[in-house]
Formats: C-alpha cells, structure tokens, sequence
C-alpha cells in the first residue's frame, strides 16, 4: 500500500507505471549526468539535516527511520509469513535506528529480538526494550537459525571507518557474513565502505555481509551500487530531492516523498514482485517496466 502508484496503461503487450514524482522534477537541468547514489560526504552532510529536519532530536529522527524501514521489511517478509526477527545492533546512530525498528516491529505483530554489540552512545536499550516486552541480547544464541526467520543488521552505517572490525563486533560481524538466514540491512550493510561496497580484501576471502534486503536512508550510497540482493527501498526520507540534486549533479528521481513510508524500490527484480503484488495476478507474459529502473 506504500507503494504509489499514480496510474498504470497497457500498450503493445508491455504494461508502463507511471509513478509519481517530486514538484522538483520540474525543475532538472537535464544537461547534466544523471548520478543516482550519493557520495560519502554528502551522506554525513545528510545525516545532520536531517537531525535538524526533526527538531535536532536523534530519537525522533530514528523512529522515522524506523518506520520507513518497517515497511520495507513488512512488504518482503509479512507477519503472517515470518515472526522472530533478530536485530543486531551497534553503538552509533545505525544501532539506535535498529532498537527503534525492533520497537516498531513488536507493535506491527513480529517477535524481535535485539542484540547490542556495545553500549550505545545515544540510549539505554535495557530500559527501552524492558519497557516494551522485547528480548535484549548480550551474546549471539548458537541456535539463531533455529529460533529466527531474518536477521537485520543495525551494526555499522555510515559511521563505520573503513578499518578493521572492533573485536567487540567480531562474534555479530561473523555471524552476519556467515548466516544461512536472509539479511536485511539498515542503510549500509555493515563493514561496507560507502563509496566501493564491500573492500577488495573482503570480497577476495569472501568473507562480507551479502543481504538480501537494503534499505537505504534518505538516498542510496555510492557504495551500493554493487548491492546483489532482491530487494533495495529507500526509507526515512526528511529530506526532498532537490536537496541531492542541487548538492551533487542530478540525483534519480523516485516516487513521490513520504517521511515515514518506504516510497520505492530501486531493484528491477522488486519492482516487478512488488507491482505483481499490488496489481494481483498478472499474466506472466507481460514485461513489466517502471518508471524508477
Ligand atoms: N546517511 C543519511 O542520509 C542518514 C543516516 N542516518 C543514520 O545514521 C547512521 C550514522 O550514524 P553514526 O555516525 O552514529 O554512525 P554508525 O554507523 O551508526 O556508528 C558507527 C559506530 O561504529 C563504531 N565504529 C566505527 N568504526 C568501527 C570499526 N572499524 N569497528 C567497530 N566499530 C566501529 C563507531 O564507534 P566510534 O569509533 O565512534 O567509537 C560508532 O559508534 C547511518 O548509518 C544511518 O543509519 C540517519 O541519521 C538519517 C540520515
């Protein structure tokens, strides 16, 4: 339902969305390169406006966040399909972000449980989660794969600084690149670098966090342009497009801004499930398009 649909035609056997967009697609200059993810420092930039978008409060700004996210997750993985969801956290604004999804989650009818790598700087995750009923972790249980259905990785953002993993990470960090279960990961899958993806050294050990959910915040990062997994939403969007655009080149538009909901999905293989689901049955004959791929 999140996804907004403006209206849909069939011609010549193929079926075209048109979705809509930001008033501030009139106004692109379209001479310029179409750059569809943005570069570290502007993420950073992002990430304090849009702590002042909402009132220079972090705890508000991560439930935004949080919320977008669940929709996201909701739209891939249902409640009535999948229940326990563990959530691994780290001590930046990411982890906080991930105890708020928790919170959301419980109240949607999931059963999540966090895990905190380390003490967080901006809450206290035993009073948060013991006031709502949810399960708080200090060690990864060696039946994870038995007792949950997804994890999400709420570890590292766009904090991380590109070195090696804090040994307090390492049990959560290993058990992320090694899990048998699907991984949905919270703006930047954690030990990426936000410009390249996954280091060099990593992808030739295979040995980096492969999700298969990403939810980016505000605007995709440069670095997951090598994203691989299904399904790829943007979510907790305060800022408009035009703050991206104006501030790097031309920014891919995307349907229309919503603060709280996950607005699109920016993997061709998602659109076409996603739009299988929202149009009901569709004969499977017919080449979908969307206006975002
Ligand atoms: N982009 C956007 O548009 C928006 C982004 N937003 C969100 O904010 C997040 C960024 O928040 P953030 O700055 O708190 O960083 P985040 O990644 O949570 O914390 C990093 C933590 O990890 C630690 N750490 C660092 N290196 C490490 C290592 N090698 N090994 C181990 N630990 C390491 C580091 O510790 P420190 O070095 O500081 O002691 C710090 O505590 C971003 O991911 C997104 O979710 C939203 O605000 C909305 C807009």
């Amino acid at each position: 339902k999140h996804f907004r649909v403006a209206g849909h035609r069939r011609s010549q056997g193929r079926i075209s969305m048109q979705m809509e967009v930001d008033k501030s697609s009139k106004q692109r200059d379209n001479s310029k390169p179409r750059q569809t993810h943005i570069s570290p420092e502007l993420a950073n930039q992002a990430i304090n406006d849009a702590i002042t978008y909402s009132g220079g409060d972090v705890v508000v700004m991560a439930r935004t966040c949080a919320s977008g996210f669940c929709d996201a997750l909701q739209q891939c993985y249902g409640s009535e399909e999948i229940s326990d969801v563990f959530i691994a956290c780290g001590s930046g604004l990411n982890g906080l972000i991930g105890l708020q999804v928790a919170v959301e989650l419980q109240k949607r009818g999931y059963a999540p449980a966090v895990y905190a790598a380390e003490q967080s700087k901006h809450a206290n995750f035993r009073s948060v989660c013991d006031e709502a009923g949810i399960d708080l972790h200090d060690f990864i249980p060696s039946t994870l794969e038995f007792y949950y259905d997804i994890v999400v990785d709420a570890l590292l953002g766009t904090g991380f600084d590109g070195g090696d993993i804090r040994q307090q990470y390492w049990t959560v960090y290993e058990m992320l690149i090694s899990t048998r279960l699907a991984i949905v990961s919270l703006d930047v899958p954690s030990g990426w670098d936000l410009s390249t993806g996954p280091r060099k050294i990593d992808v030739t050990a295979d040995s980096f966090i492969k999700p298969e959910v990403l939810v980016s915040l505000e605007a995709p990062k440069l670095g997951s342009n090598v994203f691989a997994g299904g399904y790829h939403f943007i979510a907790g969007r305060h800022l408009p497009q035009s703050y991206f655009w104006k501030r790097e080149s031309l920014f891919r538009l995307f349907p229309a801004r919503s603060q709280t909901a996950c607005s699109c999905q920016v993997t061709r293989f998602a659109s076409k499930v996603l739009m299988e689901r929202h149009m009901g049955d569709l004969d499977n004959s017919i080449t979908m398009t969307c206006g975002t791929n």
